[in-house]
């Protein structure tokens, strides 16, 4: 018989040898088992002990990016359930302003998992017509702002919802942003101002003006484009229209009388939390007045003149990449709608009309308008 050192080691050696080798033996084998899984790709399915943290973390990083993409999404059904919400169009720029800052873009995805629906911290509240569209979709650009696409009409037409339901039309935010709406209606409602200050007292609260004459008569005109066989401006501004008695109670002339409205909002609100923004530089100025907003919302201006291109066929600003050369977006068709003609002397008589009103308004906010 040929000497065997193998079967020779089993005789001379002690069991307990013998099993200790099989043991390192047979850890030896699973770790190549392990090693082979991985190699084929199963180790994602297995609990991964060699480099857990990093993986973990990029993994996610990945899973939370795939989430805001579902919030962004969200976010645009929401403004296709509103006739006025055309925050779709300017999706694309927008991703592009929140690919400007690449530190943003980590750690809003890393924060992702904090992220939660909040209560807006600032509110457009009017006015109707006065260019409050725009203006959201200019600041929906920014990184540090979350809004929602539709108008909510918490604070006049659902209130009785409740804040919960109020606050779950808010699309998610981490703790550096801040949540934003919009509802023109709210600066002419009378109930609203102490409900907003019932939900807080610190919101912060944005008017964008626009000559009343100018915006009754696209007021009007938005509702002509919907009811064709309306009466016409002239008839319906006045009372009597050979006493020259202007009709306050028609919605166009009345959301116009801003000192009035703005008095009930200072019995609750000071000055300082309120920004007045001109609706006519909005056109002519779009960064200087985003410049404004920013600062009265305490955030960077990121959102600045390389972003707009002045539009001579549409006649207003559009949103452009700040980098490249693609087509630059502008609002949708129902904004910037062509004027019908009124009656010079009517136009007149509304501009002295509205003179005193203006005046007050000016001498409250401290600020020209230049209307008159
Ligand atoms: N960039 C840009 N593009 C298009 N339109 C612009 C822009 N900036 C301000 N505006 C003016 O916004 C007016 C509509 O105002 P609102 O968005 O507040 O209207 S609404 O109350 O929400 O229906 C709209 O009024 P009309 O011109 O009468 O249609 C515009 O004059």
């Amino acid at each position: 018989m040929e000497y065997s050192p193998i079967l020779h080691s089993f005789h001379v050696v002690p069991s307990s040898y013998v099993k200790n080798k099989l043991l390192v033996f047979c850890v030896m084998l699973s770790l190549w088992v392990y090693m082979i899984y991985c190699c084929v790709g199963y180790c994602s399915t297995v609990p991964n002990l060699t480099y857990g943290s990093a993986r973990g973390h990029e993994a996610d990083a990945a899973a939370d990016s795939q989430g805001s993409s579902q919030g962004a999404s969200r976010d645009l059904l929401n403004n296709e359930s509103d006739l006025d919400s055309r925050g779709d169009e300017w999706d694309e720029v927008r991703g592009e302003a929140r690919a400007l800052d690449d530190n943003n873009v980590i750690t809003s995805s890393l924060l992702n998992e904090t992220e939660s629906k909040k209560l807006p911290r600032a509110i457009i509240i009017g006015v109707k017509k006065g260019g409050t569209r725009a203006l959201l979709e200019f600041l929906r650009l920014h990184p540090d702002i979350r809004a929602v696409g539709a108008e909510p009409h918490f604070f006049d037409r659902n209130y009785d919802k409740g804040l919960e339901w109020y606050r779950d039309l808010m699309p998610k935010s981490s703790e550096g942003q801040l949540t934003m709406e919009k509802t023109p209606s709210y600066f002419v409602t009378r109930e609203v101002p102490a409900r907003i200050y019932t939900m807080s007292k610190e919101t912060k609260l944005i008017v964008v003006v626009r000559n009343p004459v100018t915006r009754a008569i696209s007021d009007y005109t938005q509702t002509r484009s919907k009811k064709l066989d309306i009466p016409s401006f002239e008839s319906l501004t006045f009372k009597n229209m050979s006493a020259g008695l202007i009709d306050t109670t028609w919605s166009a002339v009345q959301i116009g009388l801003y000192a009035k409205h703005l008095e009930r909002w200072l019995q609750f609100f000071p000055m300082e939390q309120m920004l007045f923004v001109s609706g006519e530089r909005l056109i002519t100025d779009p960064a200087g007045e985003m410049a404004r907003v920013q600062d009265f919302l305490g955030l960077r201006r990121v959102v600045t003149e390389k972003y707009f291109h002045f539009n001579p066929a549409k006649g207003f600003p559009c949103l452009k990449r700040p980098e490249g050369n693609s087509k630059p977006h502008c609002l949708g068709k129902t904004k910037g709608r062509t004027h019908p003609n009124i009656d010079p002397e009517v136009v007149q008589r509304l501009r002295d009309f509205y003179k005193p009103f203006n005046r007050k308004f000016y001498k409250m906010t401290g600020q020209d308008f230049g209307w008159d």
